[in-house]
């Protein structure tokens, strides 16, 4: 059975980065998908954009919809202070496997925890079943289509307080209309627009910060 992408590069981080340094993990896995093989990882150009952020933000409690291999995981849970966590979802089983190996090479396992299924059953049960009062920053890099439903849902499950950061990948390129619609015409949200570039690639893409109003 030959290994999937996603194994291919869990390995060559094992192999070529620093176990317990999240910084060489990043750095490691922008190698690989840049010379190698591309990768929906969110990337350095836009990567920069996500650190800025966060250390902004510097959140207590975080929240990643879209784990992936757990590049962002590592690169946002590399930020945060003592005692800080992440929070990220992930829905694919296989990829759910790569981003744990990842988070416990990287050395950051104590901040993050990963949660396996789709973001409309995990958002739910964040207050109840792990402890959440509320987020104060939410990395929006899931499915397209679900930025939009899942910030409706983050809403009405009260976890978004005065203040709290929502940063969306992608808002170019594969695109999130309906969400750009949303946060932007909505009196609860200031908006900011990031322009950047799709990872590994010279495609427009940009990054949209959605600060919720209360
Ligand atoms: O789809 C993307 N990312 C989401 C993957 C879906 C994973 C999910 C996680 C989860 C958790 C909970 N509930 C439901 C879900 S669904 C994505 C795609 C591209 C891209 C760019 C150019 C291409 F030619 C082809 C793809 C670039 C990116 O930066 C992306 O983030
Ligand atoms: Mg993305």
């Amino acid at each position: 059975m030959n290994q999937s992408k996603e194994q291919r590069i869990l390995n060559f981080v094992l192999q070529n980065a620093v176990r317990g340094d999240p910084c060489s993990v990043v750095d490691t896995i922008d190698k690989y998908c840049s010379q190698k093989e591309w990768a929906m990882n969110v990337g350095d150009e836009k990567g920069k954009i996500l650190d800025k952020t966060v250390q902004e933000a510097n959140p207590s409690v975080a929240l990643e919809l879209g784990t992936y291999c757990g590049y962002s995981a590592v690169r946002i849970s590399r930020l945060l202070k003592a005692g800080a966590r992440l929070l990220t979802v992930e829905f694919n089983p296989e990829f759910a496997a790569i981003a744990k190996q990842m988070i416990e090479f990287a050395g950051v396992q104590d901040k993050v925890k990963l949660l396996e299924g789709p973001s409309e059953e995990i958002i739910p049960q964040l207050k109840k079943k792990y402890e959440v009062d509320t987020l104060d920053f939410v990395f929006l890099d899931h499915w397209k289509d679900r930025y939009t439903p899942d910030t409706i849902l983050l809403q009405e499950c009260n976890l978004l307080r005065k203040g709290s950061v929502l940063l969306a990948d992608n808002i170019i390129f594969p695109g999130a209309p309906d969400f750009l619609n949303y946060v932007r015409k909505s009196p609860h949200f200031q908006c900011t627009n990031y322009p950047s570039h799709l990872e590994y690639m010279q495609v427009e893409d940009a990054m949209e910060k959605a600060v919720f109003l209360g």
